[in-house]
Parts: structure tokens; C-alpha cells; sequence
């Protein structure tokens, strides 16, 4: 559903000149998957994530996103995908209901259609009490939830999640949470950037260790704490980043 091959991107800064963002990095996702990209800032998750819903074009390489390439068919890979990070804004004067709405409005959903999916998604996500509420009186967990409402409105098949939790306290991060593993069990396609360890843990499939635009490794977090002989992820992340990192070692 996601296929990425020899992903490169690279930016011109004026202070540092050239910089790889995206070494290179290749690796596949599922139907029904989870798939981190555990990274400490600026390993390239954002980088990498803003080239699958076709914000940025790659330097090099293919990305194709429900077999639609990312540089060739932008439209087609849109259609297909939801996207939500941790900072997405939530209108003051609409209410939930209208915010989803007028999302679905622009993704040309029919509107006897759109209606019936509203039902759906409120149902799904619990969110009938704050069906009316304005986006100036909602709580911080009640604007993540229409953020997720809004992003899976035209019911994509693949899910991008960039760092969805970040600034939130544990109950909404909770909540978050647990719409994403939800998500994974109506048999979507989902790839999650985060670097908080714990969240690789209890919700991905497979991870892969991200650092200075290279994939360390890919795999499960068991077979990666075996492979290093590691007691947990934190570790292997740790073991993997120090070998490549040796300034981390001195931390
Ligand atoms: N538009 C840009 N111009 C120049 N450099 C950039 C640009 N966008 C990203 N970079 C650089 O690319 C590298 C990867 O950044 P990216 O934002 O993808 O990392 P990240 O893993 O998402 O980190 P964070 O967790 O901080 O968001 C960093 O060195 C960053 O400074």
C-alpha cells in the first residue's frame, strides 16, 4: 500500500549548504499495519512523511502511496491518504460537526453520502457530546479527536500520523492512541512518526530506526531487541544511534 525505494531529499541551507535529509531510505507498509518511524529531531520523519502526501517532491527515488507514485499522480495519492500532526488548527466559530463536514465537502463527498459517513465517524470516535460545540470552547482532546474525524472523513485507505500526540497530556495522548489502533483494525494503512518510545511500543507493527536521514533498521520490536540483545526499544534505539553516533556515547 506504501512502497518507498531509495528515498532522497535534499535541502540547500544557507548556513549548513547541502543536507541530506533522506539518505537512501526504502521500506514497505501493510494494509492493517502500524508502521513507526522512531527518530530523535531532525532524523527526517517529517521530511519523509511531507513526500508521501506529495507536499514536497523527493530528489531521487520512488515513493508510491496506494500504487499511485507521489511525483507522477499528486492528485491520485491525495485522494488516498489522510494526513494529521500534532499541531493541526481547529476553526474557533465552526462546530465539531461542521469542521468535519466542510472537510468532507472538499473532498467532493455526495451529500446524502457525506451525511451517513458523519454518523459513522461520530459514532466511531465518540464524539456525539461535542457534536455542536464551537472550536473556541473545545478542550485540547476534543479538537485531536475532529482532527482525526477530519482526516479520515473521505475514508482513505493509508493514514499518515506525524508525531499526533506531541504537547498532549496522557489522557488525550490515550485517546489518540487508541483511534490509531482502531484504525489498524478496519484494515488500514498507517505510518506513524514519533520519538517517544513507549508509543513504538504498545501501537506499531514494525519500526524502523531513523537518524541523519538514514533507516538504521526495519523489523518488530522483538525481533529488534533480540537482534541487538537489548532489554527494550529505548536501547536498541540507543545501541543504534551511539554506533553511528559516537558524540552520543559521551551524552
Ligand atoms: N525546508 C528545509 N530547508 C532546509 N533544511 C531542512 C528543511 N526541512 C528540513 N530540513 C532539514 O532536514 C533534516 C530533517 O528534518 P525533519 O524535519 O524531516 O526531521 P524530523 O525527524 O521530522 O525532526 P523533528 O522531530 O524535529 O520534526 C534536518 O536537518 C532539518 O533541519
Amino acid at each position: 500500500m506504501i512502497r518507498v525505494q531509495d528515498l532522497t531529499k535534499e535541502f540547500f541551507d544557507l548556513k549548513r549548504g547541502p543536507v541530506a535529509a533522506l539518505n537512501e531510505v526504502s521500506f514497505e507498509v501493510k494494509p492493517g499495519e502500524i508502521f513507526g518511524l522512531l527518530g530523535p529531531n531532525g532524523a527526517g520523519k517529517t521530511t519523509c512523511l511531507r513526500i508521501l502526501s506529495t507536499v514536497l517532491k523527493p530528489t531521487s527515488g520512488l515513493a508510491l502511496v496506494a500504487g499511485f507514485d507521489v511525483a507522477r499522480s499528486p492528485e491520485s495519492v491525495r485522494a488516498n491518504i489522510g494526513f494529521m500532526s500534532g499541531n493541526t488548527g481547529i476553526y474557533d466559530r465552526m462546530t465539531a460537526w461542521e469542521m468535519v463536514e466542510y472537510y468532507g465537502r472538499l473532498y467532493g463527498i455526495e451529500e446524502e453520502q457525506l451525511q451517513n459517513r458523519l454518523h459513522e465517524i461520530f459514532d466511531q470516535l465518540q464524539m456525539n457530546e461535542i457534536r455542536d460545540l464551537l472550536g473556541s470552547k473545545m478542550s485540547t482532546g476534543m479538537k485531536q479527536k475532529v482532527s482525526i474525524a477530519r482526516t479520515i472523513v473521505h475514508d482513505p485507505p493509508v493514514l499518515i500520523f506525524d508525531e499526533p500526540t506531541s504537547g498532549l497530556d496522557v489522557l488525550v495522548a490515550r485517546a489518540v492512541l487508541e483511534a490509531v489502533d482502531s484504525l489498524r483494525d478496519a484494515g488500514k494503512c498507517i505510518i506513524f512518526s514519533t520519538h517517544i518510545m513507549r508509543e513504538v511500543e504498545k501501537l506499531c507493527d514494525r519500526v524502523a530506526i531513523i537518524h541523519k536521514g538514514e533507516i538504521l533498521d526495519v523489523g518488530t520490536v522483538d525481533e529488534l531487541i533480540q537482534k541487538y540483545v537489548q532489554p527494550d526499544i529505548e536501547e536498541v534505539f540507543f545501541h543504534l544511534i551511539g554506533s553511528r553516533d559516537p558524540l552520543m556515547n559521551a551524552i
